[in-house]
């Protein structure tokens, strides 16, 4: 079923402000970003687009407290990001944001329950990894290692294990770039759930344009800036996407 956009509350759970990365490798200097201003809203599912080397993991990162930016600020909740130390980012990370990559980052020598119970272990409030793997449709494969598994189920393993500490955000960056066109509609399929039944704030970057259909808004990104900001009328679910 199409699901309506969300509305925007007025708070948003990211707010940044004029933010600016430059990379310096010796003599070379790379503008990454260049003064986005941004606020994402709580709920929302955005899809983040633009040409490689436009800076979009750079901002995906810094909103992840991954890296941090080298002016400028941004704010998570309360948080913030910009002025945190290196442990208070560790602990923001921990405890609010789930990461999902292109690849998918499992652990060979442990099984699916295994490297999930990797992150139980280690945050406050978990969810039941049986919860977790039965949002991504994994439950029968629970005892299977990651070799045993197809490139879209060690993506989904990917996803229950970033979202099993109940993240406030999912930030991924092209989930579905080593998957053909079928799965990475399923793996889109179980972000687009996590976001709607859970109210995870998702942000997707892809290459995909197709991608754009499913999301509440849609940013395109621009030598590290802006270049608009579009809102979907209708969200479409990945069995509508065309790609
Ligand atoms: N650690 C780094 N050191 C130096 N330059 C970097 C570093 N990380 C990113 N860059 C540069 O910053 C710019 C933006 O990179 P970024 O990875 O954010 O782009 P992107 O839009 O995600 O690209 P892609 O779609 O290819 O992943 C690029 O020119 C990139 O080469």
């Amino acid at each position: 079923m199409p699901a309506n956009p969300t509305p925007l509350p007025s708070e948003p759970i990211f707010c940044a402000r004029g933010l600016s990365k430059v990379y310096r490798t010796g003599e070379v200097e790379v503008h990454a970003l260049r003064g986005v201003d941004l606020d994402v809203y709580r709920g929302e599912f955005i899809v983040l687009l633009g040409a490689s080397g436009s800076g979009k993991s750079t901002l995906l990162n810094i909103l992840g407290g991954l890296d941090v930016p080298t002016a400028g600020q941004v704010r998570f909740a309360d948080h913030d990001l910009s002025a945190a130390s290196e442990a208070e980012l560790t602990r923001y990370r921990r405890e609010h944001v789930g990461f999902v990559f292109q690849f998918y980052n499992l652990i060979p020598s442990l099984t699916v329950r295994e490297n999930i119970a990797l992150v139980t272990d280690i945050v406050p409030d978990p969810m039941p990894i049986d919860e977790a793997l039965a949002l991504v449709a994994l439950t029968p494969r629970r005892d299977h290692f990651p070799s045993q598994l197809s490139g879209g189920e060690q993506q989904r393993v990917a996803i229950a294990r970033a979202i099993v500490k109940r993240p406030e955000v999912l930030l991924c960056d092209e989930p579905t770039g080593a998957l053909d066109y079928e799965t990475g509609k399923l793996v889109l399929d179980v972000v687009a759930r996590i976001n709607r039944e859970l109210g995870t704030t998702a942000i997707v970057i892809t290459h995909n344009a197709a991608i754009a259909g499913m999301a509440d808004r849609v940013i395109r990104l621009g030598d590290g800036r802006i270049l608009s900001v579009e809102r979907n009328e209708r969200k479409l679910t990945p069995a509508e996407l065309a790609w």
